[in-house]
């Protein structure tokens, strides 16, 4: 199999697009499909390690030659019950209610992989929202904003309004730790390629 130095991001997310095309990064898009099914007895740090790595393997596996694939996964995470992306309306409106007034965990996975080597990152975030008031989350749901994010809210859309501090990561809530990203495109020395492309 011959050998490529273009990056490829496992994913479909247009926040993972964005954050990547922020720190002047090329890449290929090739979206995988992978189940976000959680394991009985999972934590939620292995979860989304787990998934990250299995979205970068996935990658890999699709191209025809061997060239570094990146993965994440973001979940949110209250009384260590991990919330994913929101099944429906009444699905959406039981997260937001969980972490109204209170504070709650996201943790971004981030692995890159290349052929046999892979190495993955963990990002934490504390954050805290204020009490929703009636009706609020009835009306960000209508607005379509949190369908496809975890926790069913988007903390670079609507709901900055809700989000009283975070503690960690703003690029690790929106879907891709950049700091922790920079370290693996550094340490499979694909940053410099990707940046010059
Ligand atoms: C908490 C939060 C999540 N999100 C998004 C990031 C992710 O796209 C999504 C979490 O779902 P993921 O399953 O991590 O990713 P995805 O299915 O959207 O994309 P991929 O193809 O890479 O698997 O939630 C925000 O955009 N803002 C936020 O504040």
């Amino acid at each position: 199999m011959s050998r490529s130095r273009t990056l490829y991001l496992a994913s479909s997310s247009p926040r993972r697009r964005e954050l990547l095309e922020q720190i002047g990064v090329h890449y290929t898009v090739c979206p995988v499909a992978v189940s976000e099914r959680v394991n009985p007895g999972e934590a939620p740090e292995e979860y989304v390690l787990r998934l990250a790595l299995a979205k970068a393997r996935a990658g890999g596996a699709a191209l025809e030659v061997q060239a570094p694939v990146l993965g994440a996964d973001t979940a949110v995470v209250v009384d260590d019950t991990i919330l994913g992306k929101p099944r429906d309306r009444a699905d959406a409106l039981a997260m937001l209610a969980r972490l109204s007034g209170r504070e709650h965990r996201v943790l971004s996975g981030v692995a890159l992989v290349e052929g046999e080597r892979e190495e993955s990152r963990l990002s934490v975030t504390r954050v805290r929202f204020r009490v929703l008031l009636p009706g609020e989350a009835e009306a960000y749901w209508a607005s379509g904003e949190p369908a496809d994010k975890a926790g069913a809210y988007a903390i670079q859309g609507r709901a900055a309004v809700f989000v009283e501090r975070i503690e960690g990561s703003y690029s690790g809530v929106m879907g891709l730790p950049l700091f922790e990203t920079a370290e693996l495109l550094e340490r499979f020395g694909v940053a410099d390629a990707a940046a010059r492309r």
